[in-house]
Protein backbone atom coordinates (compact mmCIF):
# COMPACT_ATOMS: atom_id res chain seq x y z
CA UNK A 1 0.00 0.00 0.00
CA UNK A 2 1.36 3.41 -1.13
CA UNK A 3 0.80 6.65 0.76
CA UNK A 4 -1.77 7.81 -0.97
CA UNK A 5 -4.22 4.87 -0.84
CA UNK A 6 -3.39 4.38 2.93
CA UNK A 7 -6.30 5.23 5.44
CA UNK A 8 -5.93 8.80 6.32
CA UNK A 9 -8.27 8.94 8.73
CA UNK A 10 -9.33 6.27 11.63
CA UNK A 11 -12.47 6.79 13.38
CA UNK A 12 -13.40 4.13 16.61
CA UNK A 13 -15.63 3.67 19.25
CA UNK A 14 -14.31 5.42 22.52
CA UNK A 15 -11.54 3.05 23.92
CA UNK A 16 -10.90 1.89 27.76
CA UNK A 17 -7.54 1.07 28.89
CA UNK A 18 -8.48 -2.59 30.95
CA UNK A 19 -4.54 -2.15 33.11
CA UNK A 20 -3.49 1.03 34.39
CA UNK A 21 -1.47 2.25 36.98
CA UNK A 22 -2.51 5.90 37.88
CA UNK A 23 -0.31 6.03 41.07
CA UNK A 24 -1.04 8.57 43.65
CA UNK A 25 0.06 11.63 45.31
CA UNK A 26 2.02 13.78 42.31
CA UNK A 27 2.66 11.15 40.02
CA UNK A 28 -1.10 10.57 40.08
CA UNK A 29 -1.67 14.78 39.35
CA UNK A 30 0.80 14.00 36.32
CA UNK A 31 -0.63 11.26 34.47
CA UNK A 32 -4.33 11.13 35.30
CA UNK A 33 -5.20 13.59 32.12
CA UNK A 34 -3.00 12.13 30.16
CA UNK A 35 -5.28 8.54 30.23
CA UNK A 36 -8.15 10.80 30.57
CA UNK A 37 -7.20 12.07 27.06
CA UNK A 38 -7.14 8.49 25.20
CA UNK A 39 -9.71 6.39 27.15
CA UNK A 40 -13.40 6.81 28.51
CA UNK A 41 -12.62 4.40 31.47
CA UNK A 42 -9.81 2.04 32.88
CA UNK A 43 -9.40 -0.54 35.56
CA UNK A 44 -6.95 1.08 37.95
CA UNK A 45 -4.19 -1.23 39.66
CA UNK A 46 -4.23 -1.47 43.07
CA UNK A 47 -0.24 -1.70 43.73
CA UNK A 48 -0.22 0.84 46.06
CA UNK A 49 2.08 1.68 48.72
CA UNK A 50 -0.10 0.34 51.05
CA UNK A 51 -1.92 -1.47 48.62
CA UNK A 52 -5.66 -0.95 48.31
CA UNK A 53 -6.82 -3.84 49.94
CA UNK A 54 -10.20 -3.03 51.19
CA UNK A 55 -13.38 -1.69 49.53
CA UNK A 56 -13.23 1.75 51.89
CA UNK A 57 -9.93 2.32 50.57
CA UNK A 58 -10.58 1.98 46.89
CA UNK A 59 -13.56 4.19 47.19
CA UNK A 60 -11.01 6.89 48.69
CA UNK A 61 -8.34 6.41 45.92
CA UNK A 62 -11.25 7.16 43.38
CA UNK A 63 -12.34 10.44 44.44
CA UNK A 64 -8.09 11.37 44.81
CA UNK A 65 -8.43 10.14 40.52
CA UNK A 66 -11.52 12.24 39.78
CA UNK A 67 -10.15 15.41 42.08
CA UNK A 68 -6.88 14.78 40.01
CA UNK A 69 -8.97 15.08 36.28
CA UNK A 70 -8.84 18.10 34.41
CA UNK A 71 -12.28 19.99 34.41
CA UNK A 72 -15.11 18.44 32.56
CA UNK A 73 -13.70 15.14 32.57
CA UNK A 74 -15.92 12.70 32.10
CA UNK A 75 -13.10 9.65 32.60
CA UNK A 76 -14.34 6.73 34.97
CA UNK A 77 -11.59 4.81 37.02
CA UNK A 78 -12.90 0.91 37.61
CA UNK A 79 -11.22 0.14 41.04
CA UNK A 80 -9.86 -3.16 41.75
CA UNK A 81 -8.69 -4.47 45.44
CA UNK A 82 -5.41 -6.05 46.04
CA UNK A 83 -5.32 -9.49 46.93
CA UNK A 84 -3.65 -11.10 49.92
CA UNK A 85 -3.25 -14.21 51.71
CA UNK A 86 -6.06 -13.36 54.20
CA UNK A 87 -8.68 -11.01 52.49
CA UNK A 88 -11.72 -11.77 54.00
CA UNK A 89 -14.78 -13.09 52.09
CA UNK A 90 -16.87 -10.17 53.59
CA UNK A 91 -14.53 -7.70 51.84
CA UNK A 92 -15.62 -9.61 48.62
CA UNK A 93 -19.50 -8.99 48.87
CA UNK A 94 -19.14 -5.20 50.02
CA UNK A 95 -16.89 -4.49 46.65
CA UNK A 96 -19.54 -7.10 44.54
CA UNK A 97 -22.73 -5.04 46.12
CA UNK A 98 -20.41 -1.79 46.22
CA UNK A 99 -20.74 -1.67 42.31
CA UNK A 100 -17.22 0.72 42.36
CA UNK A 101 -14.68 -2.05 42.40
CA UNK A 102 -15.08 -4.25 39.48
CA UNK A 103 -11.78 -6.76 40.06
CA UNK A 104 -9.52 -8.07 41.99
CA UNK A 105 -5.87 -8.50 41.66
CA UNK A 106 -3.61 -11.05 41.96
CA UNK A 107 -0.14 -10.52 42.54
CA UNK A 108 2.26 -13.64 43.42
CA UNK A 109 3.87 -12.28 46.23
CA UNK A 110 7.76 -10.44 44.79
CA UNK A 111 6.68 -10.72 41.20
CA UNK A 112 6.24 -7.09 40.58
CA UNK A 113 6.69 -3.36 41.73
CA UNK A 114 4.78 -3.43 44.72
CA UNK A 115 3.66 -6.78 45.12
CA UNK A 116 5.78 -7.59 48.55
CA UNK A 117 2.15 -7.66 50.39
CA UNK A 118 0.80 -9.71 47.21
CA UNK A 119 0.08 -13.94 47.79
CA UNK A 120 1.94 -16.26 49.14
CA UNK A 121 0.56 -19.20 48.10
CA UNK A 122 -2.74 -19.17 45.96
CA UNK A 123 -4.60 -21.86 48.41
CA UNK A 124 -4.42 -18.78 51.59
CA UNK A 125 -6.85 -16.65 49.61
CA UNK A 126 -9.51 -19.42 49.33
CA UNK A 127 -12.64 -17.73 51.14
CA UNK A 128 -11.69 -14.95 48.61
CA UNK A 129 -11.82 -16.84 45.58
CA UNK A 130 -15.04 -18.78 46.61
CA UNK A 131 -16.55 -15.65 47.31
CA UNK A 132 -15.46 -14.32 43.90
CA UNK A 133 -16.60 -16.93 42.06
CA UNK A 134 -20.11 -16.67 43.50
CA UNK A 135 -20.37 -12.94 43.03
CA UNK A 136 -19.02 -13.08 39.25
CA UNK A 137 -16.06 -11.08 40.52
CA UNK A 138 -13.04 -11.16 38.45
CA UNK A 139 -9.90 -12.22 39.43
CA UNK A 140 -7.04 -10.49 37.32
CA UNK A 141 -3.53 -12.34 37.17
CA UNK A 142 0.04 -11.18 37.18
CA UNK A 143 0.92 -14.55 35.93
CA UNK A 144 4.48 -15.25 36.85
CA UNK A 145 6.02 -17.73 39.04
CA UNK A 146 8.42 -16.21 41.25
CA UNK A 147 10.64 -19.21 42.49
CA UNK A 148 14.35 -17.91 41.58
CA UNK A 149 15.32 -20.95 39.80
CA UNK A 150 12.61 -20.30 37.49
CA UNK A 151 14.36 -18.46 34.03
CA UNK A 152 12.92 -15.12 33.68
CA UNK A 153 11.95 -15.44 30.41
CA UNK A 154 9.88 -18.84 31.47
CA UNK A 155 7.98 -17.62 34.40
CA UNK A 156 5.02 -17.03 32.24
CA UNK A 157 4.35 -20.49 31.03
CA UNK A 158 5.45 -22.15 34.26
CA UNK A 159 2.43 -19.68 35.99
CA UNK A 160 0.11 -21.83 33.89
CA UNK A 161 1.15 -25.16 34.99
CA UNK A 162 1.65 -24.20 38.12
CA UNK A 163 -1.09 -22.17 39.43
CA UNK A 164 -3.47 -21.00 36.53
CA UNK A 165 -4.88 -24.87 35.91
CA UNK A 166 -4.90 -26.10 39.64
CA UNK A 167 -6.81 -22.56 40.14
CA UNK A 168 -9.49 -23.49 36.87
CA UNK A 169 -9.89 -27.00 38.59
CA UNK A 170 -10.68 -25.80 42.15
CA UNK A 171 -12.82 -22.21 40.55
CA UNK A 172 -14.12 -23.37 37.46
CA UNK A 173 -16.41 -20.56 37.33
CA UNK A 174 -14.21 -17.95 38.22
CA UNK A 175 -13.83 -14.92 35.59
CA UNK A 176 -10.48 -14.39 35.15
CA UNK A 177 -8.37 -12.32 33.19
CA UNK A 178 -4.61 -13.39 32.69
CA UNK A 179 -2.86 -10.02 32.42
CA UNK A 180 -0.30 -8.36 30.00
CA UNK A 181 -0.16 -12.04 28.34
CA UNK A 182 3.73 -12.02 27.02
CA UNK A 183 3.90 -15.57 25.46
CA UNK A 184 2.56 -18.13 22.82
CA UNK A 185 1.72 -20.54 25.76
CA UNK A 186 -0.18 -17.71 27.43
CA UNK A 187 -2.23 -16.91 24.19
CA UNK A 188 -2.95 -20.75 23.31
CA UNK A 189 -4.20 -21.09 26.92
CA UNK A 190 -6.60 -18.16 26.98
CA UNK A 191 -7.44 -19.20 23.19
CA UNK A 192 -8.38 -23.02 24.06
CA UNK A 193 -9.50 -22.21 27.36
CA UNK A 194 -13.55 -21.59 27.94
CA UNK A 195 -15.75 -18.32 27.67
CA UNK A 196 -14.76 -17.28 31.47
CA UNK A 197 -11.14 -16.27 31.13
CA UNK A 198 -9.85 -13.58 28.92
CA UNK A 199 -6.20 -11.71 28.37
CA UNK A 200 -5.16 -8.30 28.35
CA UNK A 201 -2.56 -7.37 25.74
CA UNK A 202 0.03 -4.31 26.24
CA UNK A 203 1.19 -2.44 22.72
CA UNK A 204 4.80 -2.50 23.54
CA UNK A 205 4.17 -6.40 23.63
CA UNK A 206 2.60 -5.78 20.48
CA UNK A 207 5.48 -3.77 19.25
CA UNK A 208 8.70 -5.04 20.24
CA UNK A 209 10.45 -8.11 20.75
CA UNK A 210 13.21 -8.42 23.90
CA UNK A 211 15.91 -7.16 21.81
CA UNK A 212 14.56 -3.81 22.39
CA UNK A 213 16.14 -4.05 25.52
CA UNK A 214 19.82 -4.92 24.56
CA UNK A 215 20.20 -2.56 21.33
CA UNK A 216 22.90 -0.73 21.05
CA UNK A 217 23.36 -0.84 25.27
CA UNK A 218 20.73 -1.63 28.09
CA UNK A 219 17.66 0.23 28.11
CA UNK A 220 15.59 0.43 30.91
CA UNK A 221 12.66 1.87 29.10
CA UNK A 222 11.95 -1.30 27.61
CA UNK A 223 12.14 -3.09 30.57
CA UNK A 224 8.95 -4.19 32.33
CA UNK A 225 7.53 -7.01 33.77
CA UNK A 226 6.48 -9.71 32.33
CA UNK A 227 9.65 -8.85 30.24
CA UNK A 228 9.74 -8.56 26.53
CA UNK A 229 9.98 -12.13 25.03
CA UNK A 230 11.62 -13.71 21.77
CA UNK A 231 9.79 -13.00 18.21
CA UNK A 232 7.97 -16.18 18.10
CA UNK A 233 6.09 -14.85 21.17
CA UNK A 234 5.51 -11.29 19.73
CA UNK A 235 4.11 -12.45 16.48
CA UNK A 236 1.63 -14.70 18.73
CA UNK A 237 0.41 -12.01 20.77
CA UNK A 238 -0.08 -9.73 17.56
CA UNK A 239 -2.11 -13.22 15.88
CA UNK A 240 -3.99 -13.28 19.51
CA UNK A 241 -4.80 -9.27 19.38
CA UNK A 242 -6.17 -9.69 15.72
CA UNK A 243 -7.65 -12.26 15.48
CA UNK A 244 -11.12 -11.17 16.29
CA UNK A 245 -11.51 -13.57 19.47
CA UNK A 246 -13.53 -11.39 21.98
CA UNK A 247 -11.81 -12.63 25.14
CA UNK A 248 -8.22 -10.84 24.01
CA UNK A 249 -8.58 -6.91 24.80
CA UNK A 250 -6.73 -3.92 25.58
CA UNK A 251 -4.71 -2.96 28.34
CA UNK A 252 -2.04 -0.73 28.24
CA UNK A 253 0.14 -1.86 31.75
CA UNK A 254 1.25 2.02 30.99
CA UNK A 255 3.14 1.94 34.52
CA UNK A 256 5.23 5.14 35.21
CA UNK A 257 8.42 5.51 37.04
CA UNK A 258 10.32 8.67 37.68
CA UNK A 259 13.52 8.85 35.15
CA UNK A 260 15.50 8.73 37.77
CA UNK A 261 14.57 5.45 38.76
CA UNK A 262 14.14 3.88 35.42
CA UNK A 263 18.06 4.96 35.12
CA UNK A 264 19.09 3.30 37.96
CA UNK A 265 21.79 0.55 39.10
CA UNK A 266 18.39 -1.48 39.52
CA UNK A 267 15.80 -0.02 37.19
CA UNK A 268 11.91 0.14 38.06
CA UNK A 269 10.14 -2.54 35.84
CA UNK A 270 7.14 -0.53 33.97
CA UNK A 271 6.48 1.40 30.22
CA UNK A 272 5.12 4.87 30.44
CA UNK A 273 2.42 4.30 27.39
CA UNK A 274 -0.82 6.52 28.34
CA UNK A 275 0.16 9.62 26.64
CA UNK A 276 0.37 7.68 23.49
CA UNK A 277 -1.18 4.50 23.81
CA UNK A 278 -3.44 4.51 21.12
CA UNK A 279 -0.98 5.77 18.20
CA UNK A 280 1.20 2.57 19.44
CA UNK A 281 -1.65 -0.24 19.11
CA UNK A 282 -2.73 1.61 15.89
CA UNK A 283 0.80 1.04 14.74
CA UNK A 284 1.00 -2.61 15.98
CA UNK A 285 -2.65 -3.05 14.41
CA UNK A 286 -1.26 -1.20 10.78
CA UNK A 287 2.03 -3.51 10.47
CA UNK A 288 -0.23 -6.30 11.11
CA UNK A 289 -2.66 -5.19 8.06
CA UNK A 290 -5.26 -5.41 10.54
CA UNK A 291 -6.37 -1.71 11.41
CA UNK A 292 -10.13 -2.87 10.79
CA UNK A 293 -9.70 -4.84 13.98
CA UNK A 294 -8.76 -2.34 15.98
CA UNK A 295 -12.04 -0.99 17.22
CA UNK A 296 -12.75 -4.63 18.78
CA UNK A 297 -9.81 -5.58 20.49
CA UNK A 298 -10.33 -1.64 22.35
CA UNK A 299 -13.45 -0.69 22.34
CA UNK A 300 -15.67 -3.50 22.42
CA UNK A 301 -14.12 -6.75 23.86
CA UNK A 302 -12.90 -5.42 26.96
CA UNK A 303 -16.51 -4.40 28.07
CA UNK A 304 -18.58 -7.24 26.83
CA UNK A 305 -16.00 -9.43 28.97
CA UNK A 306 -16.37 -6.98 31.90
CA UNK A 307 -20.44 -7.20 31.04
CA UNK A 308 -20.22 -3.41 30.94
CA UNK A 309 -21.97 -1.65 28.20
CA UNK A 310 -19.88 -0.35 25.35
CA UNK A 311 -18.97 3.60 24.83
CA UNK A 312 -21.20 5.94 23.38
CA UNK A 313 -18.30 8.12 21.74
CA UNK A 314 -15.90 7.84 19.45
CA UNK A 315 -12.58 9.30 18.73
CA UNK A 316 -10.13 9.73 15.55
CA UNK A 317 -6.83 8.99 14.90
CA UNK A 318 -5.12 10.91 11.62
CA UNK A 319 -2.44 9.80 9.96
CA UNK A 320 0.54 12.15 10.88
CA UNK A 321 4.20 12.13 11.35
CA UNK A 322 5.05 13.36 15.13
CA UNK A 323 7.91 12.80 17.50
CA UNK A 324 7.05 11.17 20.81
CA UNK A 325 8.66 13.30 23.48
CA UNK A 326 11.78 12.71 24.79
CA UNK A 327 10.85 13.74 28.69
CA UNK A 328 7.32 14.90 30.08
CA UNK A 329 7.12 16.27 33.59
CA UNK A 330 6.29 14.50 36.43
CA UNK A 331 6.14 16.62 39.66
CA UNK A 332 9.37 17.25 40.96
CA UNK A 333 10.76 14.43 38.57
CA UNK A 334 10.63 14.07 35.21
CA UNK A 335 9.21 10.71 33.12
CA UNK A 336 10.34 9.36 29.86
CA UNK A 337 7.48 7.97 27.80
CA UNK A 338 8.32 4.30 25.72
CA UNK A 339 10.14 5.56 22.44
CA UNK A 340 10.78 8.98 23.24
CA UNK A 341 12.05 10.86 20.82
CA UNK A 342 11.48 8.33 18.00
CA UNK A 343 8.95 9.32 15.09
CA UNK A 344 4.90 8.35 15.31
CA UNK A 345 2.97 7.98 11.70
CA UNK A 346 -0.18 8.29 14.18
CA UNK A 347 -1.92 11.07 16.50
CA UNK A 348 -4.60 10.90 18.08
CA UNK A 349 -6.93 14.26 17.61
CA UNK A 350 -9.86 13.46 19.40
N1 LIG B 1 4.38 -3.94 34.42
C1 LIG B 1 5.40 -3.48 35.12
O1 LIG B 1 6.55 -3.67 34.70
N2 LIG B 1 5.23 -2.78 36.27
C2 LIG B 1 4.00 -2.53 36.96
C3 LIG B 1 3.52 -3.70 37.73
C4 LIG B 1 2.90 -4.79 36.88
O2 LIG B 1 1.95 -4.56 36.14
O3 LIG B 1 3.36 -5.94 36.97
C5 LIG B 1 4.21 -1.34 37.93
O4 LIG B 1 3.34 -1.12 38.76
O5 LIG B 1 5.22 -0.64 37.79
ZN1 LIG C 1 1.74 -7.11 36.37
ZN1 LIG D 1 0.50 -3.57 35.50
Amino acid sequence: MNDRQATATLSLTRPDDWHLHLRDGEALQAVAGTSAAQFARAIVMPNLKPPVTTVAQALAYRERIVAALPAGSDFEPLMTLYLTDVTPADEILRAAEGGVVRAVKLYPAGATTNSDAGVTDIAKPRAALEAMQRAGMPLLVHGEVTDSDIDVFDREAVFIDRVLEPLRRDFPALRIVFEHITTREAAQYVEQAGEGIGATITAHHLLYNRNAIFSGGLRPHWYCLPVLKREIHRQALVAAATSGNPRFFLGTDSAPHPARLKAHAAACAGCYTAPHAMELYATAFERAGALDRLEAFASFNGPDFYRLPRNAGRITLRRERWTIPESLPFGDDDIVPLAGGEPLDWRLVA
